[in-house]
């Protein structure tokens, strides 16, 4: 198949990689001539590392670098293209410009996807002249050593277009989990209700922020804790999320305190080396001392 990615950036990049390394006819397409340039060597990279933990062979690893190819040109990006697939920012009317845009030069049976982790799929697909052809891929960071994607039916999705959309998911060799068109699909509805509960805990001094996490790796054979979590999605990025949902779907999303003092105070998580924890090396060392939310002040 061919597949024509929209927006090179971190997860445009990781859908590419895992198309081509899915054996399929790959081009991604940025505005900026230097990202794609950028994405076509860490693509590359990540195959060759592939070839080295024995995931792809090295003529598999040269046929996918062959099949693939990066432009600033949307016509010659979108030439062909079976699937188009945008991981342009989270930005709507972008998105939904970027739909039409790519309509206007695919062929009728072409299925036109977007990445959004938390927008209206329905609303995207508005843009479209024949919306039955829209759908929701949404990959997960990193792509390729992520085994889910939410396949989300727009209001508008058709039966054909949606059979598609799984058995292509499946061609990539992970896990179609079907949802509906609804505010944080399934993944990050749970995950942040979770992520919010912890933090209120923490807020009522019920456990120190390790035993909570400890809770859910231990008790739940959760790979990480929600707060660890949290700090390696970022917490401006949950607030924003948290803050949707909260607007969506009611009083159980509203963001906690603790949540927004420590992003007004630029305590971001992994990546500024301070959330829930203290970073260093990319990994948690320490619980971030918080006098407010101390428990040996609350029990
Ligand atoms: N980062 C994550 O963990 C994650 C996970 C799941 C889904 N998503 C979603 O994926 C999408 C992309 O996120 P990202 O983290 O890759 O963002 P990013 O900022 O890394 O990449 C976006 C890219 O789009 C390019 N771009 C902007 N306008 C464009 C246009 N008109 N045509 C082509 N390219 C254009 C930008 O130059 C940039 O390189 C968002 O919708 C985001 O919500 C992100």
């Amino acid at each position: 198949m061919r597949v024509t990615v929209i927006g090179a950036g971190t997860m445009g990049a990781g859908i590419a990689h895992v198309c081509a390394a899915a054996g399929h006819d790959v081009s991604i397409r940025d505005i900026e001539p230097n990202v794609v340039m950028d994405a076509i060597d860490t693509i590359s990279n990540r195959l060759s590392a592939g070839v080295d933990r024995g995931y792809i062979t090295a003529e598999e690893k040269e046929q996918a670098v062959d099949d693939l190819d990066g432009t600033t040109d949307l016509e010659s990006a979108l030439k062909g293209a079976d699937i188009v697939i945008e991981a342009v920012p989270e930005d709507l009317d972008l998105k939904r410009e970027t739909f039409a845009d790519a309509e206007g030069q695919v062929d009728e049976e072409t299925i036109i996807a977007t990445n959004t982790s938390s927008m209206s799929v329905s609303s995207i697909a508005a843009a479209l002249k024949h919306p039955e052809r829209a759908v929701g891929l949404h990959f997960f960071n990193p792509p390729h050593k992520m085994g889910l994607i939410e396949v989300v039916l727009a209001d508008q999705t058709d039966e054909e277009t949606a059979d598609r959309a799984e058995a292509f998911v499946d061609g990539l060799e992970k896990e179609p989990v079907v949802v509906t068109d609804t505010p944080g699909f399934a993944s990050s509805r749970l995950g942040v209700a979770l992520g919010v509960e912890a933090m209120r805990m923490v807020e009522n001094g019920v456990a120190s922020v390790e035993d909570i996490d400890a809770a859910m790796e231990l008790g739940y054979n959760h790979p990480v804790g929600p707060l660890e979590l949290t700090d390696r999605v970022g917490l401006d990025v949950r607030l924003d999320i948290c803050e949707y949902l909260h607007e969506e779907l009611g009083d159980r999303f509203e963001p906690p305190e603790i949540l927004r003092e420590k992003v007004e105070n630029g305590d971001t998580g992994k990546k500024v080396g301070r959330g829930f924890y203290v970073w260093e090396g990319g990994e948690p060392k320490d619980v971030a001392d918080d006098e407010d939310y101390d428990i040996e002040d609350v029990i």
